[in-house]
């Protein structure tokens, strides 16, 4: 556990920290922590992955094989980490992953989360799956920068609907996730059979949504619940999606686009061709092919395909400071962060996403300067040696 006190923190982290003195400062602690603190099935919904988690693992494993080359005497006295992406500054590249049901981790759930990434000024992506609606969460967040991410339904209405109310409560760019059109084969979930869409979390966009109201003949009340919940799962993932029906989006969505979920080069220069501003280079977190390349495997690939003509982002097994350097080297403009906030929401609500946010920006910020660097645009490959 953290033993910093207020002057300790001032001393080694330049007040950047505000760290919690009951949780770790190392993050790829908080997992084991939060499986003491969940039941069996959250924690397994969560923590787990798809299959033998083989891709989950190899996301990890893939940050050993790069090494950092520190270099000295190059004048890191002034540093700044911000970086503007999609449009939106941000004081370090670090943006939170669209996590959806986090009540099954916090009471408080998406509405912490938000409150604790503006208190940082680091955008948060909220997703369709959220436990609250977005209108809510974007309150809870006041004037902190938001973007959405479109679980893009079969009902066209749905989708449009959905766009023009992230739109309205101020989300800024649209994050369209491509690699989760249906849950894959998750054996921790399989097993505990558990889905938290069937205990009606995680529906919240949907039921409260004009459009879906209307296919379900009325606002959701006790008496037409199940047949909602049977229609959410209808609606929730439209596995016929080709490139064409990119198009809709520019039509319904004035703001940058990204495309979430991209792992081959040739699909992100499509992307690029189809107008978009961005991909996530991304498996999900290893939660949908099991056997898939890791994701930090992918990125220089894409990046060499399309980056410096359009925004390459980074997800899928950062964990610390040392990641995001490797993750921007390797190309990325900023990196997503996924489970390590979940946990923290899960240890500590809204002060636990906090501590995870300014423990893995102070630690970037270290990183970046005793490697000999100073701004997060002299990140290149020049920094790694394959180990
Ligand atoms: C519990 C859980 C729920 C998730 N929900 C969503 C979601 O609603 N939308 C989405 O695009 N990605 C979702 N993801 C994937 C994350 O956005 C991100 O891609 C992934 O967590 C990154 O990997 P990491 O956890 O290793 O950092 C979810 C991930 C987890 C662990
Ligand atoms: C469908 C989402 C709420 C969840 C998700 O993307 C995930 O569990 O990986």
């Amino acid at each position: 556990m953290s033993q910093l006190s207020d002057f300790q923190n001032e001393i080694y982290l330049g007040g950047l920290a505000d760290v919690r003195p009951d949780l770790p400062t190392d993050l790829t602690r908080l997992a084991a922590l939060a499986e003491r603190r969940l039941s069996a099935a959250s924690y397994g919904y969560l923590a787990g992955a798809a299959g033998s988690e083989a891709t989950a693992r190899a996301n990890r494993d893939a940050f050993d094989r790069w090494r950092i080359v520190p270099r000295m005497l190059r004048d890191v006295a002034e540093r700044d980490l911000s970086v503007t992406v999609l449009g939106t500054p941000m004081p370090a590249p670090v943006v939170l992953a669209p996590i959806g049901v986090q009540s099954i981790l916090h009471p408080d759930a998406e509405l912490a989360t938000a409150r604790a990434a503006a208190s940082t000024g680091l955008t948060s992506i909220l997703s369709t799956a959220a436990s609250s609606t977005m209108e809510d969460v974007a309150e809870a967040g006041g004037s902190g920068p938001r973007w959405y991410q479109l679980y893009w339904p079969k009902d066209r209405d749905l989708a449009a609907s959905f766009l023009g109310r992230a739109e309205a409560a101020g989300y800024t760019a649209l994050v369209v996730t491509l690699d989760t059109f249906t849950l894959a084969w998750r054996p921790r979930d399989l097993d505990q059979a558990y889905l938290p869409f069937l205990r009606g979390i995680g529906v919240a966009n949907y039921f409260s949504d004009p459009v879906f109201q209307r296919a379900v003949g009325g606002p959701v009340t006790e008496e037409n619940r199940q047949a909602a919940l049977l229609h959410w799962i209808g609606q929730f993932g439209n596995p016929s999606l080709t490139w064409d029906d990119l198009a809709f989006l520019r039509e319904h969505w004035d703001g940058p686009i990204a495309l979430k979920g991209i792992q081959h080069p040739d699909d992100a220069r499509r992307a690029l061709d189809a107008g978009m501003d961005g991909v996530i280079v991304s498996n999900h977190g290893g939660r949908q092919v099991d056997g898939a390349i890791a994701s930090l495997d992918a990125l220089p690939l894409v990046a060499d395909a399309v980056g410096g003509r359009m925004s390459v982002l980074f997800d899928s097994g950062i964990r610390t400071g040392a990641d995001v350097v490797k993750a921007l080297a390797l190309g990325a403009e900023a990196v997503l962060l996924g489970r390590p906030y979940a946990y923290g929401l899960a240890l500590g609500g809204e002060a636990g996403v906090r501590h995870v946010l300014r423990c893995i920006q102070a630690e970037l910020e270290l990183t970046l300067a005793l490697s000999g660097h100073r701004t997060i645009s002299e990140l290149t490959l020049d920094a790694l040696v394959r180990a």
